[in-house]
C-alpha cells in the first residue's frame, strides 16, 4: 500500500513517501501550503492509499489538511492520537492529550532504533522540546523551551535595537556586536541546556543516550558539548511504527 507520513510542525510540513514498502520521495512545504498539500505532492507522483499525521499546529491547519488529501487523493488522512501507554513508552504527563504528539511520536521513533538504554531525546524545531525516557521506557518528563526562531523573533518584537536576521549558529564566543551577540548566546544557552540535563543523568545511566532531531539539529550538533546521535526523522519514523 503506497503510504504518506505527514509530520505538521508549527514552521514546516515534513513528508515521506513509500511505495511498496520503500520510501520513494520525502521532502518539506511551509506550514502556510497547509491547503495545498495534495496539489504539490501530486506534481511529484505522490499518489498515496493511506496518509498518516502529526499535526501540532492546530485546528485550522488539521481541516485544511484533511480537506487538501479528500480533493486531491479521495484519501481520509489518519491524525494520530498521543497514547498514554504503547509502542514501548509510558507517558509521564497525567493528562496525556496535552503532550505534544510529535514528541511522543519522536520518543517512539527513538525508542524503536535504540530500544534497551535510556535516552534524551532533543527536538530542535519551533520549539525545543527536551523529554528523558529510562531504560523500561517510562518517560520520565521534559522541558519546552522556544527554538532558535521564536527566540531572534522575541528579541526583534520586544526590544528596539536588537534587530537581527542573520541565522549563524557556529560559534559560541562573546560576540563583537549585536547579531554576535544573539547567534552566539543563544547557541550558548541551547548547548549549556542540553547538558545540563544530560550530564546529572549520566552517574546512574552511564549508557544513556543523547538523539537530536528536528530542522535546526544539524546546525548546532557540531557544537554539543556531550555525545549525540542525529535522526533528522523521528517523527515520521514513529508515524511508520503506527502505520505498521
Ligand atoms: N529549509 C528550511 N526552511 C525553513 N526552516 C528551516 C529549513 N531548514 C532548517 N530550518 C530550521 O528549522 C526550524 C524549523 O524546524 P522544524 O523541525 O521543521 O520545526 P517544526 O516541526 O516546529 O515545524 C526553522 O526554525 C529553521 O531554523
Ligand atoms: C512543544 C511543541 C510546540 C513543539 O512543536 P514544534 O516545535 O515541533 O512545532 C508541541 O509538541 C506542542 O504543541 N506540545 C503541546 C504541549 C506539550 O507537549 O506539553
Amino acid at each position: 500500500m503506497n503510504r504518506l507520513e505527514v509530520d505538521v510542525g508549527n514552521t514546516r510540513i515534513k513528508w515521506r513517501y513509500a511505495e511498496g514498502g520503500s520510501y520513494v520521495a520525502k521532502g518539506a512545504l511551509d506550514l502556510s501550503e497547509a491547503p495545498e498539500v495534495a496539489k504539490k505532492l501530486r506534481i511529484q507522483g505522490v499518489m498515496p492509499q493511506q496518509i498518516i499525521v502529526a499535526n501540532v499546529a492546530g485546528e485550522e491547519v488539521r481541516l485544511q489538511l484533511k480537506d487538501g488529501c479528500q480533493r486531491g487523493w479521495e484519501v481520509e488522512p489518519y491524525f494520530v492520537k498521543t497514547q498514554k501507554n504503547a509502542y514501548g513508552i509510558e507517558v509521564a504527563y497525567a493528562d496525556v492529550t496535552k503532550l505534544g504528539v510529535d514528541r511522543w511520536l519522536a520518543m517512539l521513533g527513538c525508542h524503536h532504533l535504540y530500544p534497551s538504554c535510556a535516552k534524551v531525546v532533543v527536538s530542535l524545531g519551533s520549539a525545543i522540546t527536551v523529554d528523558v525516557i529510562d531504560m523500561n521506557g517510562m518517560h520520565e518528563g521534559g522541558y519546552i523551551v522556544p527554538g532558535f526562531r521564536l527566540m531572534r523573533e522575541s528579541l526583534r518584537v520586544s526590544t528596539a535595537q536588537v534587530q537581527v536576521d542573520s541565522t549563524s549558529l557556529q560559534r559560541v564566543d562573546l560576540g563583537k556586536n549585536t547579531a554576535e551577540a544573539v547567534e552566539h548566546g543563544m547557541l550558548k544557552m541551547v548547548i549549556a541546556f542540553i547538558e545540563s540535563v544530560v550530564v546529572p543523568l549520566k552517574p546512574q545511566n552511564s549508557e544513556a543516550i543523547v538523539v537530536i532531531t528536528g530542522g535546526d539539529a544539524a546546525a548546532i550538533a557540531s557544537s554539543l558539548t556531550v555525545d549525540y546521535l542525529h535522526e533528522p526523522e523521528l517523527v515520521l519514523d514513529g508515524l511508520a511504527l503506527i502505520a505498521q
